[in-house]
């Protein structure tokens, strides 16, 4: 790993634009947002703090924070026609592909006619994204329409709340409000490059943002928590975990959680949600995935050198919290919109349309054979 070649495949290496919302990588493994540490984001924030210094530039007085958490409160509605077409979409869609139909459709009726317009669009899609998964999984999976306002403060508890029907405990709430900190924002990832990509054509935010979460759903980006969790999960014993794991690396099969594009020795995310699967895993009496996933991170580094990046240990977490598996990734999506958006902005605020250049490999000339002599 360490003597990685960089440039060529993947843009791997190579610059593609400034940004001044995040470093990683930058002092070894490190993550900052706005020149904030993520250790001390994930230990001190609130994700509304965290959306607000992305997406606003500054960290939110009290009355500012307030003002911004108020009317994320008051935009959780979902449009009449918003709702019937998440009726529409089968028990067994992705919900990643229902995220993308819902963040479309608002585009639909919510328009976004100017650039004047972002930060209000922003807000709405922030508020309302919990909303469109929620009612979609509870009224294919349970048969209910639900409401979509809540008491609640955070995006977190409030996803939750939609969830199950009630309000989650502290431990919960505490737990979706790392984890949505540790999603929000990651530099030139996949789905961010998408977005920035669409809004160098001066393309609307909510075509960005569907792009982007088509990217995310991928296993190789956003997909790998899901990924993960379906790997680990029938697994019962940190010994029958080794064995399973030794078979996937002779057979040199991805495993799902690992490794990174940039990080190359750990991905710091990892220790601050390891560190909460942990309390969940006490919380819940687990004496089998928690150990499990342990002994995944324990026997890739040791054969491959590899390190669980941001998203093994979101697996084990979200399950002990009962998150059905399948609603992981668009949990990814209600916190990295923030970071999508910010970048979108930036992207607008300087210019230019990204179209890069490719090697040919293609036939030097080819001589035109009328159809009906083809074979
Ligand atoms: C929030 C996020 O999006 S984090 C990323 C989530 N994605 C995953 O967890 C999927 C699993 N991981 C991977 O596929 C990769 O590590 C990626 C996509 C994250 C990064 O890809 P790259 O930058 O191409 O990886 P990198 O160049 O470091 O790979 C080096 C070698 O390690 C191998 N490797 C990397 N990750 C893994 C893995 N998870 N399992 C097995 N082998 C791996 C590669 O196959 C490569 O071997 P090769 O040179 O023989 O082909
Ligand atoms: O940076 C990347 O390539 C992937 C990643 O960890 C993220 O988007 O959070």
């Amino acid at each position: 790993m360490a003597d990685k070649k960089i440039g060529g495949a993947g843009l791997r290496g190579q610059s593609a634009g400034e940004t001044a919302l995040c470093t990683v990588g930058q002092t070894g493994s490190g993550l900052t947002y706005r020149g904030f540490d993520i250790k001390e984001l994930a230990e001190k924030a609130t994700f509304e703090e965290v959306a607000y210094l992305l997406l606003k530039g500054k960290l939110p007085n009290q009355a500012e924070l307030d003002a911004y958490i108020a009317k994320l409160k008051s935009q959780r509605g979902l449009p009449a026609a918003l709702k019937t077409v998440l009726e529409q979409i089968p028990k067994d869609a992705h919900p990643m592909d229902v995220m993308r139909t819902g963040a479309s459709m608002l585009g639909n009726l919510e328009t976004e006619q100017s650039f004047d317009e972002q930060q209000d669009a922003t807000d709405r899609l922030v508020a309302v994204l919990p909303s469109i998964i929620c009612y979609w999984y509870r009224f294919s999976h349970e048969g209910v329409r639900i409401e979509t306002e809540t008491d609640d403060d955070s995006v977190g508890a409030h996803f939750l709340h939609l969830l199950r029907g009630e309000a989650p405990s502290k431990l919960h709430a505490d737990v979706m409000n790392v984890s949505l900190i540790l999603y929000a924002e990651h530099e030139f990832n996949a789905s961010t490059f998408t977005a920035r990509v669409c809004a160098s054509t001066l393309s609307d935010i909510h075509s960005c943002v569907t792009g982007a979460i088509g990217s995310l759903r991928g296993p190789l980006h956003g997909g790998a928590n899901e990924a993960a969790m379906a790997m680990i999960e029938d697994w019962k014993s940190p010994e029958e975990a080794e064995r399973e794991m030794m078979g996937k690396l002779e057979r040199k099969e991805k495993i799902m959680g690992f490794g990174h594009a940039i990080y190359r020795t750990s991905d710091p995310r990892n220790e601050i949600i390891k560190h909460w699967s942990e309390k969940l895993a006490n919380d819940v009496g687990d004496t089998v995935l928690y150990p499990v996933s342990v002994r995944c991170e324990e026997v890739m580094w040791r054969e491959k050198k590899l390190f669980c990046n941001a998203d093994f240990f979101h697996a084990s977490a979200y399950h002990f919290m009962g998150i059905p598996t399948k609603l992981f990734t668009p949990i990814f999506v209600m916190s990295r919109v923030t970071g999508w958006a910010a970048h979108v902005f930036e992207q607008r605020a300087n210019n230019r349309i990204i179209r890069p250049s490719a090697d040919y490999t293609g036939p030097e000339k080819s001589e035109w054979v009328p159809i009906e002599q083809r074979d």
